[in-house]
């Protein structure tokens, strides 16, 4: 039996406006994508069809989905290849009402492989103004050290881009994060933040909640990517709770990646109950069975969540951007005209 609220919060969560303000880019490359530029590029795949690599993602924890994701990320090549992955994103983000989408990029993965950074920037670069002029979407790019790496090679990769750099307008930390805690990049952050540079980091996804408290003050991060192990510590939660640190929280991809093992565990409701600023996104949706309207419903379906929770979840989103405050009031107004016309309907 379908329960009427559940029904009218998930018709909700789809119909209205959103920021999505985590997701990996090279996280959104589709499996005929992967193959449709493995045959553009020459690049041979160790999988035999679509169908094989699809059935190729069942993850047991973070590690063994990155060990795919950076295998197939090996098919960008081109400036145009780093275009059409973020073209294809941007189709799908329209197509789930997402307004304002801030995305990660992993130059590292690229420029190990001899893509130069202009070709991984300028590519994806042009595909933001194209979201802005033909889909209404604002987009910014977030470049993301990989934290498996060296700090040296985090503050060569920043001083590579630092061409580009009216490109991007923020930096984050991602990849393997057990025995990678955000002290290790200490310096390449607090030049970052003398750039000017919005800073976030992965952190509390797998590793413990001591890692977000080093995101905080050692990196001091804005927003938490993940977070969803800061309840495991009440001191924690309340000071994020009174810094009003935002959690980009990626259901989808904790249940892909057994952090939790059942959406009906999923945290998201004790966040928000915490007086959180918590937000919804999609992670790396190609790889973890949905985007961000999927992430939403599944969500909403699991936990039972109100109307009343999911336009709490909406405004975090914006509250949570890296936008200007006129574009905040613009984007706030804009869910604002849209939950009017639901309550209408
Ligand atoms: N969920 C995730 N955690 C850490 N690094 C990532 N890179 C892409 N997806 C990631
Ligand atoms: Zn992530």
């Amino acid at each position: 039996m379908k329960n009427p609220a559940v029904e009218r919060a998930v018709a909700l969560a789809r119909a209205i406006p959103k920021a999505e303000l985590h997701i990996h880019i090279e996280g959104s490359l589709e499996p005929e994508l992967i193959f449709a530029l493995a045959q553009r590029n020459g690049v041979a795949l160790p999988y035999a069809s679509v169908e094989a690599l699809r059935a190729a993602y069942a993850f047991t924890d973070l590690q063994s989905f990155l060990d795919i994701y950076y295998a197939g990320a090996s098919v960008l090549l081109k400036e145009a290849d780093f275009y059409d992955m973020a073209w294809a994103y941007f189709l799908r983000a329209k197509a789930d009402h997402v307004i304002r989408a801030e995305l990660f990029f992993d130059p590292q993965t690229h420029t190990a492989r001899g893509v130069p950074m202009a070709t991984v920037i300028q590519g994806l670069a042009r595909a933001c103004a194209d979201a802005r002029e033909k889909l209404g979407i604002s987009a910014a790019l977030i470049l993301c050290f990989l934290r498996h790496l060296s700090e040296e090679d985090a503050a060569a990769t920043l001083e590579a881009a630092l061409p580009y750099r009216e490109h991007f307008i923020g930096v984050g930390l991602d990849s393997s994060e057990v025995g990678h805690p955000p002290e290790k990049f200490i310096h390449v952050f607090a030049r970052c933040r003398e750039l000017g540079l919005r800073v976030v980091a992965h952190a509390g996804e797998e590793g413990p909640p001591d890692y977000i408290w080093e995101a905080l003050e050692l990196l001091q991060a804005e927003r938490i990517d993940h977070g969803v192990r800061c309840l495991e510590d009440p001191v924690l939660v309340a000071e994020l709770a009174r810094r009003r640190t935002p959690l980009t929280v990626c259901p989808l991809s904790n249940l892909k990646l057994c952090v939790v093992d059942d959406l009906a565990d999923h945290p998201m409701k004790q966040l928000l109950d915490a007086g959180l600023c918590a937000t919804v996104n999609s992670d790396d949706p190609a790889y973890f069975g949905g985007y961000l309207n999927d992430n939403f419903e599944q969500t909403v379906r699991a936990l039972a969540l109100t109307e009343a929770e999911v336009i709490t979840l909406a405004k975090n989103s914006f509250e949570a951007s890296f936008v200007s405050d006129a574009e905040r009031a613009a984007l706030l107004d804009a869910l604002d005209r849209s939950v009017g016309q639901a309550a209408l309907a």
